[in-house]
Parts: structure tokens; C-alpha cells; sequence
């Protein structure tokens, strides 16, 4: 019975640090999931539950392996997820590649190997700092936005990929985060959003980190964000350091820096379980509230 109510497509539930993916393989067989589809695979009370759904697709460009899509809760398209990219990495080295491939995402092409058993590295392209390349609306200095919330004052915007605000603080576990981020997340200045990074620097090579992401979750752990904190660290004189370890709620994160910027991140990845989607992908999610 149980098969025939589940005879949907595979997934694979994996995640790295406790930020937590659905993987569907669309190699040989095209899934577009529509929004409403994406929301409820995404839900953790209704659906599957994840922080995003990936999907992995055949290449575009020469020189990739695959490439990979990534859909953020509220279904819309997110450039990059580095803690996707190790996931699908490890994932696509089981088939027997020799230890390395090149994933392609729509914030460009990433290098993943495999240090260990359960460890991805990636080799990074450098950061982006310009106003433009955030995007901004308007022209500025990147080091230190003219921005404020409560306690979160004066971000770094940089863009690892995807557009990342680190703000520095003296306790990240003092701020109340969900009650600050959002202001900066929605500011105007910001017009695609970013994802919000608070960080306070323990030693010059610790950061304790926490990401208010796109669209509005606070997730266990963030490769992106760890990245952006580092870059944003040195380019402020915090630190000069070129081995971090970002420190998040779901565990820790390395952080190599190179010439130009070019970072290395390596950390553990890991499966969850698998499943079957339903047979039927509803179009619209209905949650009954109580009372
Ligand atoms: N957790 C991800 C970042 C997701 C970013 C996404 N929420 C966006 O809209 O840019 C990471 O490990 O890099």
C-alpha cells in the first residue's frame, strides 16, 4: 500500500550543518516544480521540509559536471548555496568521478573535492565588492553601509555568489535576530534582498556566526555566509588571518583564504534519508490553524 500512495519521484533529504536540502535528480528526466510545489515540498509541516529544494540538471556550460538549481521556500531562485554545492558535490562523487568535479550554478562555476569520507571542500571564485555586483540601488562604499537595526549597524556587503550584509557584534548570542535582520534584508538599498550574516569575531581565528537568510529563515548553518564574514573580517582589519573557523549553531565551518580572495570551505555533509515526492504535487498549500 505504502508504495502505491508514495510511487512519486526519488528525493534524497541531505543536509550540511543541519542546513537541510530535498535533492531530486533531473539528469534524465526534466522537474520543474511550479512555486506552489516548491513551498510545499519546503515545508516542514505539510511537506517534506527543507531550508531549499535543489535540483540537479545536466550542464549548460563545457567543463561542468551538472548543474544545479536552487529553489529558496518562497520558490523563488537563489544564485548560490554553498552548503547545497558540497551536498551535491559529495553526492556526484559517489557515482565514481576522481575526486573533484565542477558544479555549475547560476552563481557560476564551483570546484568541489573530497579532503574525507564525509567532508566537501570548495574552491571559490573571488568575492564581488562593487555597489553594482551586490546589487545595490545605489552608489557606495561596500566596507560600511549607511544602514541600522537595533544592534546590527553598519554592514559589509559583499558578494560571494549571492549578496550577503555581515554585521559585527560584540555577543552574536545577545541579539535578537529575527526581530533585527528583516529591516536590513528588506532595506531599499537592497532591492534583491540579502542574506543577513551576524557575526562576532571571538579570536582572530574564530568567527561565531548566525544568517538570517533569503527570504526570511534563520538557518543552522550557512557556507555562503561564512565566506562573506571571513572576506568581510579581513577587509576590515579584524583579523588578517588566513585559516577561520566560522563557528554556527549547527556546527563549524573552515575557511582557507588564498591570493585574491580565493577561499576555500570545507566542511562535513551528510544524508538524512530518502523518499518519494507525491504522486500529485498540490498546487496551492492550505495549513487548517486551530480554533
Ligand atoms: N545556506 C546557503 C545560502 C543560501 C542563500 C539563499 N537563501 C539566497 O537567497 O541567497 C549557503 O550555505 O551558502
Amino acid at each position: 500500500m505504502l508504495s502505491s500512495i508514495h510511487a512519486g519521484r526519488p528525493f534524497l533529504k541531505m543536509h550540511g550543518l543541519g542546513n537541510d536540502f530535498v535533492v531530486v535528480d533531473a539528469r534524465t528526466a526534466p522537474f520543474r516544480p511550479s512555486t506552489d510545489a516548491i513551498r510545499f515540498i519546503c515545508d516542514r509541516h505539510v511537506g517534506i521540509g527543507g531550508d531549499q529544494l535543489l535540483v540537479i540538471e545536466p550542464p549548460t556550460v563545457e567543463g561542468a559536471h551538472s548543474r544545479m538549481r536552487i529553489y529558496n521556500v518562497d520558490g523563488t531562485e537563489a544564485p548560490t548555496c554553498l552548503n547545497a554545492t558540497r551536498c551535491v558535490v559529495w553526492l556526484l562523487l559517489q557515482e565514481g568521478e576522481n575526486g573533484s568535479l565542477v558544479l555549475e550554478t547560476l552563481g557560476g562555476l564551483i570546484e568541489g573535492l573530497q579532503p574525507a569520507e564525509s567532508q566537501i571542500a570548495l574552491r571559490l571564485g573571488a568575492p564581488r565588492w562593487n555597489w553594482e555586483a551586490i546589487p545595490l540601488a545605489a552608489a557606495c562604499e561596500t566596507l560600511f553601509l549607511d544602514l541600522e537595526s537595533g544592534p546590527l549597524a553598519k554592514p559589509t556587503a559583499v558578494n560571494v555568489g549571492n549578496p550577503h550584509l555581515v554585521c559585527f557584534v560584540e555577543s552574536r548570542d545577545a541579539v535578537d535576530v529575527p526581530r533585527w535582520a528583516p529591516a536590513l534584508q528588506n532595506a531599499p538599498l537592497v532591492p534583491e534582498g540579502a542574506n543577513i550574516g551576524v557575526a562576532e569575531l571571538v579570536a582572530p581565528d574564530r568567527l561565531r556566526l548566525v544568517v538570517w537568510e533569503r527570504p526570511g529563515i534563520l538557518t543552522q548553518a550557512c557556507g555562503s555566509g561564512a565566506c562573506a564574514a571571513v572576506l568581510a573580517a579581513r577587509r576590515r582589519g579584524l583579523t588578517s588571518e588566513d585559516r577561520i573557523t566560522v563557528e554556527m549553531p549547527g556546527g563549524v565551518l573552515e575557511v582557507e583564504v588564498h591570493d585574491d580572495e580565493r577561499l576555500v570551505l570545507t566542511g562535513p555533509v551528510a544524508v538524512a534519508f530518502a523518499g518519494y515526492l507525491p504522486l500529485t504535487l498540490p498546487q496551492t498549500v492550505s495549513v487548517k490553524v486551530a480554533g
